[in-house]
């Protein structure tokens, strides 16, 4: 399987840890802007877009968690880095995963966000890879953005809310579908105690689409992990809790061990 050339953005000063950072389903790499202040010339980040999201090259599903899992290596290779931290949100922490039990050499520390090592039931992301295909974005664009935010975020700050919608409706349907495809398929709870980077997992107590259950799960497999649940926080963390979330990363990242 060929990997797809992924569109990135790279910011921060050459020499600081390098951190790769990969989005949720049916994000862009505008939704990791909430970190980019803290992250500043601490880390060199490197933010991307998965296949068929945002800026990257959209080829027809389905696809698979490894596809996408390749792709960010065909990344690193393009970029000349041999090994890089990451931080996933939920799709990107599944792709985390996948990296660091197969390509462990790769990966220095690892962060894992509101993400789930196996998300059933299939059937439900099939029918929504089918909905997309026929409906259109827009045909789920709303109960997305009630996973992504707190009622009462939402209530309260909508003018901050309003860009994420526009996020999801201009992802196109048919990466959307086959990264829908790609989770049905997953299941990555075996793989978990092969995964030696030192790693942080978070999860959002308010967090319908990979609610914390996941993240003990997640915590619980892979040894020495630390778990963080964050109060006041839906599926998109980063964005609702922006300021723990990004002292979190940067502890991690930054931390000895
Ligand atoms: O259900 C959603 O839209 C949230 C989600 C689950 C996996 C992912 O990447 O996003």
């Amino acid at each position: 399987m060929t990997a797809t050339t992924l569109f990135q953005r790279t910011s921060g000063p050459l020499g600081a840890p390098t951190l790769l950072l990969g989005g949720s389903l049916g994000s862009n790499l505008d939704m990791w802007r909430p970190q980019l202040a803290a992250f500043g010339d601490r880390l060199r980040v490197v933010r991307f877009d998965h296949r068929g999201h945002g800026g990257s090259p959209v080829p027809p599903g389905p696809y698979s968690i490894e596809d996408l899992g390749r792709d960010v290596l065909a990344l690193l290779d393009r970029l000349g880095i041999e090994r890089a931290s990451y931080c996933g949100l939920s799709l990107g922490g599944m792709v985390g995963m996948w990296m660091a039990a197969h390509a462990p050499g790769r990966i220095d520390k690892l962060v894992l966000i509101c993400t789930a090592a196996h998300l059933p039931p299939a059937d439900s992301w099939r029918s929504r890879a089918e909905q997309v295909r026929t409906g259109g974005m827009g045909s789920i664009a709303d109960a997305v953005l009630g996973r992504w935010f707190t009622p009462r975020y939402r209530a309260a700050l909508p003018a901050r809310v309003a860009p994420y919608r526009a996020m999801i409706a201009a992802c196109p349907a048919e990466g959307y579908a086959g990264c829908c495809e790609a989770i049905a398929a997953m299941d990555q709870l075996a793989d978990l105690p092969r995964i030696t980077a030192p790693t942080l997992v978070i999860a959002g107590a308010d967090d319908p689409a990979t609610p914390p259950e996941h993240g003990e799960r997640i915590h619980a497999g892979i040894a020495g992990s630390r778990l963080v649940v964050l109060q006041g926080a839906a599926h998109l963390a980063n964005a609702e809790q922006p300021d723990a979330v990004s002292q979190l990363i940067l502890d991690h990242v930054r931390s000895d061990d």
